[in-house]
């Protein structure tokens, strides 16, 4: 086979296989020779033989085939010792020509070592099992890190850990990587963002070391990506980090992946790659409650309090603030560390008081704001009666009634005026509202039924 039969062959399979797949696995590779029906090329590592072997076989056989090439088999194999130019035998053969232009020649590549130390992001010391706080929102998401953190046999894989902004995931992983270091340092722990990790890929691809960065990803026995979601509609970054996710779990090596909401919603991320993702144990971090919410407070009251031994709070600040800062736990410890700051730098007890002066932006903040298509929602939700009845026209009492429940939670839960609220139902009247008010607030007095939905609704609402 001459080198332009060979160059139009690559040529094809660029098509055939994708401009991706082409650049990372079939223009690695070195044509050898073409004898007895056997076109045998050689890889750069034993890995990339076997991905070669078992993924790409077929379409390079099908394109030789294609080229008027008799070939009937394909063999891949791995040089015993590779001379920096020619090949095993020191022979100058025709290499698979790159489709990309010249670039910057490429260090030599180098083997990953055990020992050697895992381009990962550093691990914050204070994100411990032991600093974080278990109750019902978090539990399962716990007791999942605690069995990966053992460093077993895999059991799920991966773990795909995911919640809303601030809730524990961070600290989870960090978590895991610290009890893997202690009880399990023979294994390679790489945790590092989603966003690291397609930053180390791009840097790989524009310095040619592409192969040195699939081999050490490959080298890992847990790797764990934080914040997956970021690799969504970044095409290249996706299929690497497919590549690598398929790679581990076939050599039963632990994953571990967090992100903002489950595999199956993350927008524009490929659908294998959710699959894929859904195949472990998926397990999200609710948001927490208030018992979540006062036990981490008080932990960490305490651990202020062991550095620290004159800080003073009185008794209800805790409850307050568990109460009234529901948002996240980010939020929560910064309105605790801003207390601690204002208590110590007054010198006074912190009172109650004292905490709603120094915390009132972050009240404020978090008060939540329900608006009047909620209300409108959840009170026709409620009723069993359609949206565009409850802000339309008809005037059936079974209609009238709920209508005049929205109106009332509208002006109580808002801050919206009686003609606002009037243009929200359909451009009614600020009379009409008024009068819908005033209507419920008399009934609420005898009708201990409607007083009792007005009250679930508001809970419903303020939850
Ligand atoms: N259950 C908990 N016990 C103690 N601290 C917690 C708990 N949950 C969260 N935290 C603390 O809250 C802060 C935010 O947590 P973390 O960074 O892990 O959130 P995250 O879910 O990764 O958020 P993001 O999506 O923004 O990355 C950290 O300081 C963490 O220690």
């Amino acid at each position: 086979m001459t080198d332009d039969t060979w160059g139009q062959v690559c040529n094809e399979l660029q098509k055939a296989v994708g401009q991706n797949n082409y650049t990372t696995w079939i223009a690695p590779l070195e044509l050898i020779d073409l004898e007895d029906g056997i076109a045998s090329f050689q890889a750069p590592t034993k890995f990339m033989c076997d991905w070669v072997s078992r993924n790409f076989a077929e379409p390079i056989l099908s394109e030789l085939r294609r080229a008027g090439v008799s070939a009937e088999r394909v063999n891949i194999s791995v040089p015993s010792r590779r001379p920096m130019n020619g090949t095993a035998n020191g022979a100058t053969r025709p290499t698979v020509p790159a489709p990309a232009p010249a670039a910057p020649v490429a260090k030599p590549r180098k083997t990953p070592r055990p020992d050697e130390p895992l381009p990962g992001a550093p691990l914050d010391s204070r994100f411990t099992f032991d600093s974080f706080v278990v109750g019902k929102p978090n539990e399962l998401a716990h007791a999942a890190a605690k069995r990966v953190a053992e460093g077993g046999p895999v059991t799920f894989n991966p773990l795909f850990l995911y919640g809303g902004v601030g809730l524990g995931k961070t600290h989870l992983m960090h978590a895991i990587a610290h009890d893997l270091q202690h009880q399990r340092p023979d294994l390679r722990v790489l945790y590092l963002s989603a966003e690291q990790f397609m930053y180390r890929f791009v840097q790989a691809l524009r310095e040619k070391q592409i192969m040195d960065f699939k081999e050490m990803f490959r080298s890992i026995d847990v790797l764990m990506v934080d914040d997956v979601q970021f690799i969504a509609g970044k095409d290249s970054t996706q299929e690497e980090f497919f590549h690598t996710f398929n790679a581990l779990v076939d050599q039963g090596k632990q994953i571990v992946i967090s992100a903002d909401r489950a595999p199956g919603e993350i927008k524009d991320l490929e659908e294998r790659i959710k699959s894929r993702l859904s195949c472990g144990l998926v397990v999200d971090l609710h948001p927490t409650d208030y018992e979540l919410r006062l036990g981490i407070l008080q932990t960490k009251t305490e651990a202020y309090k062991s550095e620290y031994p004159d800080l003073k709070i009185a008794p209800g600040v805790l409850e307050f603030v568990a109460h009234r800062i529901t948002s996240n736990v980010r939020i929560l410890e910064g309105a605790l560390t801003r207390l601690f700051a204002y208590g110590s730098l007054i010198g006074r007890e912190i009172t109650m008081d004292l905490a709603q002066e120094c915390l009132k932006d972050q009240l404020r903040q978090s008060e939540r704001k329900v608006t009047v298509e909620e209300i409108q929602r959840k009170v026709a939700e409620h009723y069993n009666v359609r949206l565009s009845d409850l802000v339309g026209p008809k005037r059936l009492r079974a209609i009238a009634r709920p209508r005049q429940v929205a109106m009332f939670l509208a002006k109580s839960l808002t801050t919206r005026s009686l003609p606002d609220i009037g243009r929200r139902f359909g451009g009614r009247d600020h009379t009409t509202i008024m009068h819908g008010i005033r209507k419920i607030e008399e009934l609420r007095g005898t009708d201990s039924q409607l007083a009792e939905d007005i009250e679930l609704l508001r809970r419903l609402l303020e939850s």
